[in-house]
């Protein structure tokens, strides 16, 4: 048993369940996870059973001195990822910087809505927080919670977690694996924690302490987020061994070079995966528009506390919806709603149910709308489809 941890061409990287390896074939111990390189047995082929990095496998035929195995069996996934293309992930890590490139709040939270689309778990971490002061990382940090997100903010560079408690910011080495490996066994932050006050009276945080490594923690996590934001250096950071490219943010665009290419999951020391996954800008959006709502934390917070007058309700300008209001994003909920529904309407070719109205001039002048019957339903059909009907029923009896 194992998981494909890589695949190019017809070859897969599986690495072998801990308790898999054969004890004394060298590979260093039975706790020690070995990786065979494997080919795939022709019959899953042409069962049409395609092999995704992630999967969990039975390799047959292993040849330890040389390494290599053959799938024979595929088990069945609990997730799949179309892009990137990966099994059983079960945690998505949406990687924004603070800085270098700057996060545009729109492509966040359209990084976060295509995120929150694919039913897992999500987590939002700001990297690069050693370009900017104290003051402007709390204005995020805040501003995400107000999201319905408790970011993590880190610092790749420094190797370094920053929280809030409070009005003040600490710090905490909990990714510099050689110096601390206290962030790869236990929860939390280290015990001498540099911290500093800032002004202001903010509202206590009351999210717990858990740090990213916690949050990896015998997971599958795929990482997402823009070109240039840190990705690969983080990778590189949790696994030292994985020698991952790690591009140039280009002067101009402010943004990274393309550099990540093939997914690959990298094994974590305390347990589940990280899967690289190509970096890309703007990820498109498609959704039943009657979907989106679920994606923006703050709706689904509403709609727990409240319930909208119609079921169906796309919180726009229906009456006694809970969900209207003053809040942060609610002008980028309609702007993807139009979106959504634009988008909708050309794959499916016909519009919204909501949008079926029809407008009928007032005798005082101006327009009233009422809902179009739907044809097959309720509208009457017309005499001469009655009367095809009928015709086709006679023929059909007289061939009885
Ligand atoms: N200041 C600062 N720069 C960082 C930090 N982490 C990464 N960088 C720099 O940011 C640039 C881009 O890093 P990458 O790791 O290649 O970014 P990526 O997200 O993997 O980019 P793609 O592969 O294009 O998706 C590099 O120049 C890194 O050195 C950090 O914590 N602080
Ligand atoms: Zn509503």
């Amino acid at each position: 048993m194992g998981t494909v941890v890589a695949g190019q061409a017809n070859f897969y990287q599986v690495c072998l369940s801990p308790d898999q390896s054969p004890s004394g074939n060298g590979a260093g111990g039975e706790a020690k996870r070995m990786t065979l390189l494997c080919t795939c047995r022709a019959r899953l082929k042409k069962i049409g059973q395609k092999v995704m990095v992630g999967d969990r496998v039975v390799v047959s035929c292993p040849d330890w001195q040389g390494g290599r195995g053959v799938i024979s069996e595929i088990l069945p996934r609990k997730t799949e990822l179309a892009r990137p293309s990966i099994a059983n992930a079960d945690h998505l890590l949406l990687v924004f910087a603070v800085a270098e490139p700057d996060p545009d709040p729109v492509t966040l939270s359209r990084f976060l809505l295509k995120a929150e689309s694919t039913g897992l778990e999500v987590s939002l971490c700001f990297n690069k927080c050693d370009l900017l002061p104290p003051d402007s990382l709390r204005e995020w940090y805040d501003r995400m919670r107000g999201w319905g997100y408790d970011p993590l903010m880190i610092s790749v560079y420094h190797g370094v977690e920053y929280r809030f408690e409070g009005d003040r910011m600490e710090t905490s080495p909990t990714l510099n694996l050689s110096s601390n490996s206290a962030g790869l066994d236990k929860p939390g932050f280290g015990e001498s924690s540099p911290s500093l006050t800032r002004d202001g009276d903010r509202n206590q945080v009351s999210g717990t302490a858990n740090s990213l490594l916690d949050r990896l923690r015998l997971k599958t996590t795929a990482i997402s987020g823009p070109s240039g934001v840190g990705k690969s250096s983080l990778i590189n950071k949790l696994i030292p061994n994985s020698h991952l490219r790690v591009g140039e943010v280009s002067g101009k665009l402010g943004r990274g070079r393309h550099t990540t290419r093939h997914v690959e999951l990298f094994e974590l020391h305390n347990g589940g995966f990280l899967a690289d996954t190509p970096g890309f800008n703007q990820p498109e959006l498609q959704c039943d528009p009657h979907q989106l709502g679920n994606y923006f934390p703050e709706i689904r917070d509403r709609l727990t506390k409240g319930k909208c007058q119609f079921d169906d309700c796309l919180h726009r300008e229906e009456p006694s919806c809970v969900v209207r209001g003053d809040w942060e994003r609610y002008p980028q909920y309609l702007h993807f709603l139009e979106e959504a529904i634009e988008a909708w309407e050309t794959s499916q070719h016909q519009p919204l149910e909501e949008d079926r109205l029809k407008s009928k001039s007032k005798s005082g002048g101006g327009k009233q709308y009422e809902p179009k019957l739907q044809s097959k339903k309720y509208r009457r059909s017309s005499r001469r489809l009655e009367h095809q009907n009928l015709q086709q029923l006679c023929e059909d009896l007289d061939e009885v």
